[in-house]
């Protein structure tokens, strides 16, 4: 079989910048309100004619009324106040139209932010192993808060200012259509501007969206990395970086406000300003007797009405720009293919027997980590996994957690395809106490309970089990201290006594243990061996350490090497075989210790 990526699905889909994408997200977003936005639309396109008709209107005062000198007060009174009334009637109904639509974008984007985190929870680990977190992050956050500018953009400026140009347009060719067609022929002159200000300022622009991306991943390297950074005595440096590029930042900024000072408002006043003449010039074409004062006037006042919108639509483009490739990097990172879910709901764990069947695996394609792996752990017994770095032990767990495919052979717990159980099944049965204990910023309880249905006596009872409820006990609020971000800080072994118990909680069949007694003292270490003794026929225990005094009392221990199995047996029997891998890992650890 061809090797392919780490999980055995087609690599992720190039990211799409085009602004279609980005559309598709906006319209899928905001799907479930689509009635409010057609509505709004509607009213939309009433306000825009209830503005066209004021200059029309005046039109008529003029023309009628105060050339002529025909002062028919109540006739002009009723003019005036149906100015006054849709003037201020179109106001009013684009305002509550507008604000409506702005609550169907914050609406969209919440959604939409929702289903992007809840979708990149649902992604295979191999996906966040090419991801880079901080990139992820600002997919999450940044990006979404982008398409909600794309929201604005495209609804209030782009549609609203259409909307009110055609009217404009339309009100134009009912009066004198020819005097449109010249007014339009002009607005091409707007598409030259905007192209010489894109010319101008896309450089600029790009270079701040770069810079200020490069920004948020310098902060957030350093956050990670602090006491490298600390004892490294880099604090400075970082700091000069950060300092550099924010500089950066700032001038490219200045140099796209500039652009847009110095460019594109004089030149749309200039157009402003070519348009008014060309109509008046048009006048003088027209073979007409008398003044029309009026239709001038109202020509003049549709002229803005054209002119405004396009100034706003363009003083926008830069950002609609960039709130497009973000709404289309959204949109592939919803691509993604999600984790399959199994349908085979039947299936449960009830026994915890592993086996493992020629099983391989690599990460990149040519590059196997596991070779052919053959395994059988009977259920409730305890296997510990030896062998020196980068053997391959964690990635032996990481296949049975799922969270990588392998390219050959399988994995069967209880008879059953590991793939096949049914997630609330296979999260029920499995308990795992990592590398790196993981704690959530709440109480104690709040990090054993991580959101299950448990009692607090089950929790209790959980932390005892795991040799933690004595120091759980003796901090300042027992069970209810608070501790990760804002709270106590713990010792990593204390960390891993309180992951133990949260493993525990849920009552596994099978329990896997990646180093989870390498931090923690030796009284303890024997204490935890007790725990682990007392699961021993109830439980499956699968322990990864190189601390190998924790495998000791294993059922049978494997040691790999260089992701083979190279030895296999109980640690009396692998210290028995002379020169053996098993035999010399434990007298190099006894002469280190
Ligand atoms: N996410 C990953 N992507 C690519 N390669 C990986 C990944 N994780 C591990 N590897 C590689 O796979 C090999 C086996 O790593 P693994 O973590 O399984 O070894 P290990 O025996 O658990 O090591 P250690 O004892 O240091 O934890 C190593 O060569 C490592 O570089």
């Amino acid at each position: 079989m061809p090797e392919t990526a780490a999980d055995g699905r087609k690599a992720a889909p190039g990211t799409d910048h085009s602004p279609r994408e980005a559309l598709k997200l906006l319209a899928q977003a905001a799907a479930p309100e689509r009635r409010g936005l057609v509505k709004g639309l509607g009213w939309l396109v009433v306000a825009a004619a209830l503005e066209a008709i004021g200059p029309i209107l005046g039109k008529h005062f003029i023309d009628v009324h105060v050339l002529p000198r025909q002062f028919d007060l109540a006739a002009m009174a009723l003019l005036l106040g149906a100015m006054l009334l849709s003037g201020w009637a179109a106001s009013l109904l684009r305002y509550a139209q507008l604000r409506r639509m702005a609550s169907v974008a914050r609406r969209s984007v919440l959604r939409l932010r929702e289903q992007v985190y809840a979708h990149v929870l649902a992604q295979p680990m191999a996906f966040f192993d090419r991801s880079i977190s901080g990139q992820l992050l600002s997919r999450i956050t940044n990006d979404t808060d982008a398409v909600n500018n794309l929201y604005r953009q495209v609804l209030f400026v782009m549609l609203d200012s259409s909307i009110v140009v055609l009217g404009a347009l339309a009100a134009m060719a009912w009066l004198d259509w020819r005097l449109m067609l010249i007014v339009v022929a002009l607005v091409p002159a707007s598409s030259g501007i905007i192209w010489l200000y894109q010319r101008a300022s896309s450089e600029p622009v790009q270079r701040a969206r770069a810079l200020r991306a490069d920004l948020n991943a310098q902060m957030a390297e350093s956050m990670a990395g602090m006491a490298m950074l600390q004892s490294a005595g880099a604090s400075q440096r970082f700091a000069a970086r950060y300092e550099a590029a924010n500089q950066a930042q700032l001038q490219a900024r200045v140099l796209e406000l500039r652009a847009n000072a110095w460019l594109l408002r004089p030149a749309l006043d200039l157009l402003n300003v070519l348009l008014i003449v060309t109509v008046i010039y048009g006048f003088g074409l027209r073979e007409v007797s008398g003044i029309e004062v009026g239709l001038l006037y109202a020509f003049l006042a549709y002229i803005a009405r054209v002119v405004e919108p396009l100034i706003q639509i363009t003083m926008q483009f830069s950002q609609l720009q960039q709130a497009l490739v973000a709404a289309s990097r959204v949109r592939a990172l919803l691509q993604e293919p999600a984790e399959p879910r199994s349908q085979r709901a039947d299936l449960r764990v009830t026994q915890g027997a592993i086996r493992f069947e020629h099983l391989q695996f690599s990460y990149k394609p040519g590059q196997p980590v596991l070779h052919d792996l053959d395994l059988e752990v009977a259920p409730g017994s305890f296997v510990g996994i030896a062998g020196h770095t980068g053997s391959g032990k964690s990635t032996l767990l990481a296949l049975l957690l799922r969270f990588y495919q392998p390219q050959q052979g399988r994995i069967l717990v209880d008879g059953q395809a590991l793939e096949q159980l049914p997630d609330e099944a296979f999260h029920a049965a499995l308990g795992l106490v990592p590398q790196e204990p993981y704690l959530i910023a709440g109480t104690v309880r709040e990090n054993i309970r991580m959101g299950r249905a448990m009692s607090d006596d089950r929790i209790e009872a959980a932390a005892r089990d795991a040799r933690a409820h004595d120091f759980l006990m003796a901090l300042p609020n027992g069970y209810d201290s608070r501790l990760g971000d804002g709270g106590l800080a713990v010792s990593t072994g204390q960390k891993q006594l309180i992951a133990l118990a949260r493993a525990l909680a849920g009552d596994p069949r099978i329990l896997l243990l990646d180093e989870a007694t390498a931090n923690i003292d030796s009284a303890t270490e024997s204490q935890v061996g007790d725990a682990l003794r007392a699961l021993h026929g109830r439980v499956t225990v699968i322990a990864i350490a190189h601390r190998l005094s924790t495998l000791r009392d294993a059922d049978q221990i494997v040691v790999l090497n260089h992701g083979r199995l190279a030895e296999r047996g109980t640690h009396d029997a692998l210290m028995r075989i002379d020169g053996g891998l098993y035999q010399r890992l434990v007298q190099l650890q006894a002469l280190e210790e």
